[in-house]
């Protein structure tokens, strides 16, 4: 075996499995650009205005959701929507991601007669059109007898992956009713042969409530829809223990738990959805030196390496496992490992699954190889 030295190369060679990633956190700046542009033309927003604010390369987690907030305002249309999701798509394929989990906020908007369920439609149709990849999107589940939805390779792109799986979350506002967000859960469930995978809930973790969401949350229980939840992205001791308590099948960030929530939280076995640059960036850990990352990893807790929001922070999977690599002096087969592991919390079924395992055992043989 050649001298160990992970590179980006490296890690983009290496097949990922995302499964934290917002679709409008994952937006190109140049296609949002655009998008102004033509708002620009309808007099809705002033071009130079949002330029700026678009390019701009660090937030807060203030700024993030005031970004979020301009972001929907510029990715408003079904037509936008179709766009994004096709977009970003191609480009976790593009870092050879060979799983992705997007998780997505329905969004109703009466004057353009977008309901919740035409809005994931959109997401789907965007998905469905991508053409430098096969997709596999619809379940192939016996029992649904659907087929699977595969596109034909286009030459003149490269992604890294001649083949993605991608499923999706519908994801629950914390600024939205109780009411808005059973709406959410009932549409997945009826979704559910249309790609639609489990529930998320994320949002300003400053603003509401949990116990606003918790009716809609022991719905999605109630209809076996599995669930993730964005927890202790800032400090609040009642809401981590609340949330540790429902015991969701995984949960994004985990930042600001105590030492009694790490007790918890390290006998529950709940995996961590580990996002390093988010963190990093809305300053929610000081650095990656100090990220709790390295705290999970040795006491082999079950984790995985995500973006968040890859459009946002300008940043790929496959740099983050870099940065981890970098950071925590990871070998190549420990991040191989890791990738790995992630097939084991993916809320797909058995034989998506056991399709995983196939590529990741190949990737291995590769890998010993080198
Ligand atoms: C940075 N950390 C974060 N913490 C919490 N929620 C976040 C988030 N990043 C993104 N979102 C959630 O995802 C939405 C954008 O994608 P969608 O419109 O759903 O596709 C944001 O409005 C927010 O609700
Ligand atoms: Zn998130």
């Amino acid at each position: 075996m050649e001298e160990e030295r992970v590179d980006m190369e490296w890690c983009r060679w290496l097949p990922k499995i995302e499964l934290h990633a917002h679709l409008n956190g994952s937006i190109r700046d140049s296609t949002l650009l655009e998008l102004a542009k033509i708002l620009d033309d309808k007099n809705v927003i002033v071009f130079s205005d949002v330029e700026h604010v678009v390019l701009k390369a660090d937030r807060s987690l203030r700024e993030c959701f005031t970004m979020f907030d301009l972001i929907h305002l510029l990715a408003t249309d079904h037509k936008a929507i179709r766009r994004i999701a096709k977009e970003a798509v191609e480009d976790f394929a593009a870092e050879n991601v060979i799983y992705l989990e997007l998780r997505t906020t329905p969004k109703k908007n009466d004057s353009i007669g977008m309901t919740k369920r035409s809005y994931v439609e959109a997401v789907i149709a965007g998905i469905e059109s991508v053409e430098t990849v096969k997709v596999e999107f619809i379940p192939s589940d016996e029992n649904t007898k659907k087929p699977i939805k595969t596109i034909p390779i286009i030459d003149s792109y490269e992604p890294k992956t001649k083949k993605i799986y991608v499923r999706l979350l519908l994801s629950i506002d914390r600024r939205e009713t109780t009411a808005a967000a059973l709406e959410t859960v009932e549409l997945a469930s009826e979704m559910k042969d249309s790609g639609v995978i489990g529930i998320d809930l994320s949002g300003n973790p400053r603003i509401g409530d949990w116990f606003t969401v918790l009716p809609a949350l022991n719905r999605a229980k109630e209809l076996e829809l599995p669930i993730t939840l964005h927890c202790g992205e800032v400090p609040n001791k009642k809401e981590i223990q609340a949330m540790l308590e429902f015991c969701p099948q995984r949960i994004g960030h985990a930042v600001f738990l105590e030492d009694d929530e790490w007790k918890t939280l390290k006998s529950s076995y709940i995996p961590v959805e580990i996002c390093l640059s988010s963190n990093v960036k809305t300053r929610c850990v000081p650095s990656y030196d100090d990220h709790h990352f390295i705290d999970l990893y040795n006491a082999k807790h079950p984790l995985v390496l995500c973006t968040d929001d890859p459009g946002m922070f300008s940043i790929s999977l496959s740099r983050e496992y870099y940065i981890a690599a970098k950071t925590f002096g990871l070998t190549k087969a420990q991040l191989h490992e890791m990738a790995m592991e992630a097939i084991t919390y993916v809320f797909a079924d058995h034989k998506v699954k056991k399709a995983l395992e196939e590529i990741f055992k190949d990737s291995e043989r590769k890998l010993t190889q080198q």
